[in-house]
């Protein structure tokens, strides 16, 4: 049988991973496909570094659209990055008739709903593992692994480079931009590093999860983004002191009011598993009604775990290429006349317990005066520290507090800040339990 012919766009990080794992493994990768598997067309701007890579039988361009419109491609390979050239170059892939494979979550996060539904007319595949949580066969498992199950809610830590700024600054008090610098020698960082410490891309791989996970359409636009760049180290300190490790968690729930849907910093309790997920690992944990709470661990970004995700994709679309396109899976689960346009909450909407670091100056009082603001919220506390002494006008108070709205924590928060003796902005965090 012919071999099936392979087009990567983009070598760089995960291209010349891709291009590794598909030599290295060639034998058996044809054995599980039922055909073999051959890097036919690779393009890359550096197109010297992509034919090192790649080595001489394979056809090395600096023009993707080359590969997306040669005939003898069968599956095109996306991993340049962004939803510019990338997305032209998918369209257009898509309108030749030919099956894509990508890494690319931004692109399907922003453009998703329009790439799927024009996928869907000219019956072909997009697949996407590589996209959310790196090696980590985690759309597959949403996809058809839980579908028997009402899915509850899914919490990740789904960007590696932040986990692992994380992970380095708290065992070894290294600095944030030291840490940012090695994540991104190792590549995992993203081409614009601000997108992962500031948890876009998070909120990228979260927007896709959410859209499997309950039928949605991709929302990106309406996905609530805080990442790690303005957090302390001293609140990481007083989180561990009272139990708690801090993560970047990507959060989506389905409540009776709408779909929350929530990128930010969180503080976990440290006996969780998933709180001691380090370095550039990444880990998933979903809730289906039926099955209950599931955990999905691994390596999240990096060169050869991500080209295992591209690579599986491309087995997985080898093996169906001639199926009819109605018996494929869905590419967001549901049947695309199934999805439904859910509301999203807006973050003040949502419910969560909060840790509040107070400066407080040497007053009596200040502490009821603090504990009283948060009463007329109707904010009940779950743990009061003080950190530091009154005395040498160090002194600071860190509350935690039981589930509350957001808004009434952020009206309490307001109140407290205009207290003349309160110094300075409350330092507000997220608690979750993820307990399932
Ligand atoms: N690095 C990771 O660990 C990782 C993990 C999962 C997903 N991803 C995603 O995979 C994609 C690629 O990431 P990467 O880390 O490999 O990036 P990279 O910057 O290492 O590689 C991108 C490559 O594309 C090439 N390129 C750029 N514009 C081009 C064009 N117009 N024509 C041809 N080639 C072009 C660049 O020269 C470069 O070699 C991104 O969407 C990223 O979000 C990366
Ligand atoms: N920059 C991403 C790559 C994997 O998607 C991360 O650090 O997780
Ligand atoms: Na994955």
């Amino acid at each position: 049988m012919k071999p099936i012919n392979i087009g990567v766009m983009g070598v760089g990080t995960v291209g010349g991973g891709t291009a590794q794992v598909l030599r290295n493994n060639a034998e058996e990768i044809s054995r599980r496909a039922g055909r073999a598997i051959r890097l036919f067309m690779a393009a890359n701007r550096d197109v010297e570094r992509a034919r090192e890579v790649c080595g001489d039988d394979v056809t090395v361009v600096d023009d993707a659209f080359a590969i997306v419109n040669h005939p003898e491609v069968d599956i095109v390979v996306e991993l340049i990055g962004g939803d510019t050239i990338a997305k032209e170059l998918v369209l257009k892939a898509i309108e030749n008739g030919k099956h894509v494979v990508t890494a690319n979550k931004k692109l399907l996060a922003v453009h998703g709903n329009e790439i799927f539904a024009r996928a869907q007319e000219k019956g072909v595949m997009v697949a996407f593992e590589a996209a959310v949580a790196g090696g980590i066969p985690i759309i597959k498992a949403l996809r058809e692994g839980l579908s028997a199950n009402h899915i509850e809610w899914i919490a990740g830590i789904i960007n590696g480079t932040s986990n692992f700024i994380l992970t380095e600054m708290r065992e070894k008090g290294s600095n944030f931009a030291d840490v940012l610098a090695e994540a991104q020698r190792l590549g995992y960082a993203e081409a614009d590093p601000t997108f992962d410490v500031e948890g876009h891309d998070a909120g990228h791989k979260l927007t896709i999860m959410a859209s499997i996970a309950f039928g949605i359409p991709m929302q990106f636009d309406k996905c609530y983004l805080e990442g790690i760049s303005q957090l302390t180290a001293k609140d990481i300190k007083y989180a561990e002191e009272l139990g708690y490790r801090v993560k970047l968690i990507g959060l989506t729930r389905r409540t009776d009011a709408g779909i929350e849907l929530r990128v930010h910093p969180t503080l976990i309790p440290e006996k969780r598993l998933i709180a001691n997920v380090n370095g550039v690992m990444n880990a998933v944990l979903a809730k289906g009604d039926a099955v209950g709470p599931t955990l999905y661990y691994g390596a999240g970004a990096g060169a050869l775990p991500t080209a295992s995700a591209v690579v599986a994709d491309i087995v997985d679309v080898t093996r169906l290429l001639t199926s009819d396109p109605e018996h494929r899976v869905p590419h967001l689960a549901f049947q695309p006349d199934q999805l439904k346009d859910l509301r999203i909450l807006p973050i003040d909407e949502i419910y969560s317990s909060y840790y509040l670091r107070i400066g407080a100056v040497d007053r009596a009082g200040v502490l009821a005066n603090i504990t009283s603001l948060l009463a007329e919220q109707g904010i009940s506390i779950e743990a009061v520290i003080q950190k530091g002494s009154v005395s040498d006008g160090s002194a600071e108070v860190v509350i935690l507090t039981h589930l509350v709205q957001e808004k009434a924590v952020n009206a309490a928060i307001a109140a407290i800040e205009a207290l003349d003796s309160v110094d300075g902005k409350v330092v507000r965090l997220r608690m979750e339990e993820l307990n399932g």
